[in-house]
């Protein structure tokens, strides 16, 4: 059987400062509250305020089931903790464990759309905590507990299932055991096992251990096959030390005292305990191709790496994204949650778990189409050692788990509110996906499969370093540091960034031998534009845009990325001096601008100041372009003030010349313009034009001039929240891409990373 021999840690580990500065930029934290209705005006007010108010009020005290269609309520779960069992950290308190439930809040946003808030509270004792959740019912459609130690939480649990209509899921019991089965299941099958007869050893029996062996024995898993381990070793039939009602419960007849006795001749180990658990020793004594999850985090029991040195017939997961079969709760609460909301369930029960886990195990052995691949990293996974289980990014887990949690919640008639047409359903989840985020993932896992070599232009400043040191990290290939090396010794020393890795290469212009190269090169491109030899010479030896450019022009580097110390024009005209345009095209600027669930190209946001007829013609060519390599297929909207020749005017009547020049050149995208921002945009006015050849609202937007196209993005971002990425220069011969000044460093790896996603196309 194919081992473990080579995990995959191509998007490895974060520094500590990488990890510190990411939860300390612009506002701390990972979690704002923003409002979804408008408060601009005294009506605003008075609906939202008094007394427009008290209208909801009274129609929820006369019917309390209509929180749900006037309040946040039907979609917002609270992530509860005290802190009590934080990861693998053990009781660090409630305040410390603030940033993991951020955490959990932000993936049941990211990956099904659950809004969600969390809750820290400062008690070690069951009672207080319990009364403390019991009275906040009406906030929530759900409680997810998190981080709480045992044996307490199965007492919390159990009492607030007890005393609240809502679901109450302890995500480290359940959650954990839902993803521990379904990848367990698939094990089991690659090794040609049967559960009845399995040996399996969990070491840890706390929250997470002591649920995913009940949830195993209730899948017909054989309890005297089932060994448990805690900090006193094996959990034996009349043991007294450490024990509780919890433990007694799977205490079994065995000799065995220790977790290396138990693990002799074991056919799988469950690690739910602490980092370094599992010895080399332990590992060789276990049987024929032994099932490894070391699911401790952040740290396993034991490493692939290890085991990999001790055996290549192991089939190992983790609870870690950086290493194949990841097993984490994360696959499993967001869409558990979002299945039980959906039907208004009042509990998750044991039917909705065991429908999950069918799911995702099922998922993982479906064949993985096109557009899913983009989600894994390296080559398309197919069902094996080391694809048990789907990664979290994987988009079909939106539409696979949801839908089975919330029918089984109707088949087990704990479903308020039952969905009537599951296809409809289905759409409705996809929508949910976040359209930007699955754009960059698949940008990025491109170029991590084909790796390029990219030039970080203004390799002194700090936040290049910082972008430089995650392109590298991140498996996105090699980034030359171009700069002085002192200086860009002393900014990183000063920053506390380490340079000194594999895939960071410092480049000095001033003592690089391809300076004569790069001078020739620019001086035959300029020498009938008044440059001499010498003046070429000292751009690329002291200006780094000059050298960056020539570079990639010459082929040393794949892309390139600047911006941070010159403005936009400036630094493309740098740029231009080296690179040629693409023949056949034109150099422009698209914008990527995710607003509320919708992503909508903008260009040109550049470079034409006031593009003619045939130029709004060759932009809404480049855009189109540039929509198909992100995997969108465009309707461009020729932008105007005007809609179809209302009203009349110059500017409008340039835009219908250029919806003319597409109409001759028979280009291959859908069109059609002139039309307002309103019209391209939104369903409802552009049914008023029954003739308009677009098949639905547009996803690309040709604006009639730079001017419009940059107010109307900057305009986006800062007025309608939205996220916008670009421009994204298109149209040149070699892939560059430039920043905006002072842009941050996860923008700058972006930009990066789209560089050198377009050097291979
Ligand atoms: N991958 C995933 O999705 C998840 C992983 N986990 C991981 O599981 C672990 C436990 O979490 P949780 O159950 O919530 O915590 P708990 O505090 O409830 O349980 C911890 C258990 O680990 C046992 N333990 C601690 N050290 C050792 C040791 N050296 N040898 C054997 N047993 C040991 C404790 O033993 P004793 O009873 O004697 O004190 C206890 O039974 C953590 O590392 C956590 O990160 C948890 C949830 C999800
Ligand atoms: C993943 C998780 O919830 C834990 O380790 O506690
Ligand atoms: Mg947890």
């Amino acid at each position: 059987m194919a081992g473990t021999k080579k995990p995959d840690r191509s998007a490895t580990t974060v520094t500590t400062q990488e990890a510190l500065d990411f939860h300390s930029r612009g506002r701390p934290g990972k979690l704002e509250i923003v409002p979804t209705k408008p408060m601009t005006t005294q009506r605003d007010l008075s609906l939202a305020y008094s007394p427009g108010v008290a209208v909801p009020v009274q129609a929820i005290a006369d019917d309390p089931s209509r929180a749900f269609d006037y309040t946040t309520r039907g979609n917002m779960v609270a992530v509860i903790t005290n802190g009590t069992a934080i990861l693998g950290l053990g009781n660090l308190g409630a305040l410390a464990a603030k940033p993991v439930m951020e955490g959990k809040s932000v993936l049941f946003k990211r990956f099904a759309d659950v809004d969600s808030i969390d809750l820290e509270i400062e008690t070690e004792d069951a009672d207080e905590f319990v009364n403390c959740v019991r009275f906040l019912g009406p906030s929530f459609g759900g409680i997810n507990l998190e981080d709480i130690k045992a044996p307490e939480c199965f007492i919390i649990e159990q009492r607030l299932r007890e005393v609240m209509d809502i679901p109450v899921f302890h995500d480290d019991q359940h959650g954990t055991a839902i993803i521990a089965a379904a990848g367990l299941i698939n094990a089991l099958h690659l090794t040609g096992r049967d559960l009845k007869t399995t040996k399996l050893v969990c070491n840890g029996a706390g929250a997470a251990a002591i649920a995913c062996v009940e949830l195993i024995k209730a899948m017909g898993f054989a309890p005297e096959n089932i060994i448990l381990c805690d900090t006193k070793g094996v959990i034996y039939q009349g043991r007294e030390a450490g024990m509780n009602q919890w433990k007694s419960a799977h205490a079994v007849k065995t000799d065995r005292r220790d977790l290396a006795e138990a693990l002799e001749g074991a056919d799988v180990f469950f690690g739910l305990s602490v980092k370094g658990a599992l010895t080399d020793k332990m590992v060789a004594s276990m049987a024929a191709n032994p099932i490894i999850f070391a699911m401790a985090n952040p740290d396993p029991e034991i490493t692939p790496e290890e085991v990999a040195t001790i055996r290549d017939d192991a089939i190992m997961a983790t609870g870690r994204s950086d290493y194949p079969n990841q097993v984490n709760n994360v696959l499993g609460f967001p869409y558990i949650f979002r299945g039980a909301l959906d039907v208004r369930a009042s509990t998750i029960n044991d039917d909705m778990k065991i429908a999950a886990v069918e799911a995702l195990a099922n998922l993982a052995r479906e064949d993985v189409p096109d557009d899913v691949a983009a989600a894994y990293r390296g080559n398309r996974p197919r069902f094996g050692p080391e694809y048990i289980i789907p990664v979290p990014f994987d988009p079909r887990l939106i539409t696979a788990v949801p839908p089975a949690v919330a029918r089984a919640a109707m088949d087990s008639g704990v479903a308020t509110k039952p969905i009537v047409n599951f296809d409809a359903y289905a759409h409705e989840l996809s929508a949910r996906r976040d359209p930007l985020a699955s754009t960059l993932q698949r940008i990025y896992t491109k170029v991590r499969r084909r790796p390029k070599r990219t030039v970080f232009a203004e390799g002194e400043e700090e936040q290049v370093m910082r972008a430089a040191v995650a392109y590298a990290n991140q498996g996105l290939g090699t980034a030359f540091l171009l700069g002085r090396d002192e200086e860009v010794r002393e900014t990183a020393r000063s920053a506390g960034i380490d340079l000194e890795r594999e895939g960071i290469e410092l480049i000095n212009a001033r003592i690089s031998r391809r300076v004569e190269a790069y001078t020739d090169h620019l001086y035959s491109r300029l020498q009938r534009k008044g440059y001499l030899h010498r003046d070429c010479q000292r751009l690329i030896k002291t200006d780094r845009n000059h050298f960056a450019a020539a570079m990639v022009a010459l082929g040393d580097a794949d892309a390139m990325v600047t911006g941070i110390t010159r403005n936009y024009s400036t630094a493309l005209e740098d740029i231009r001096r080296c690179i040629d345009v693409r023949p056949g095209h034109r150099v422009i600027g698209v914008s990527l601008a995710l607003c509320r669930g919708r992503t909508v190209l903008v260009a040109d946001t550049a470079v034409i100041d006031m593009p003619d007829s045939v130029e709004l013609a060759d932009i809404a060519e480049e855009a189109a372009g540039m929509a198909r390599r992100l995997g969108y297929e465009p309707r461009v909207a020729m932008l105007a003030y005007s809609t179809f020749g209302h009203p009349t005017g110059e500017r409008a009547e340039r835009v219908r010349e250029a919806v003319r020049i597409l109409d001759r050149r028979r280009v291959d995208f859908e069109y059609d313009g002139e039309m307002a921002a309103d019209v391209a945009l939104n369903a409802d006015i552009m049914e008023q034009y029954p003739f308009c050849r677009l098949s639905g609202t547009a996803n690309v937007l040709v604006m009639p001039a730079f001017h419009s196209a940059s107010i109307s993005t900057k305009m986006l971002q800062e007025l309608g929240g939205s996220t916008v990425i670009g421009p994204m220069l298109v149209g040149l011969d070699k892939s560059v891409q430039i920043v905006s000044m002072g842009a941050k460093d996860s923008d700058i790896v972006n930009m990066a990373a789209i560089a050198a996603y377009n050097a291979m196309n």
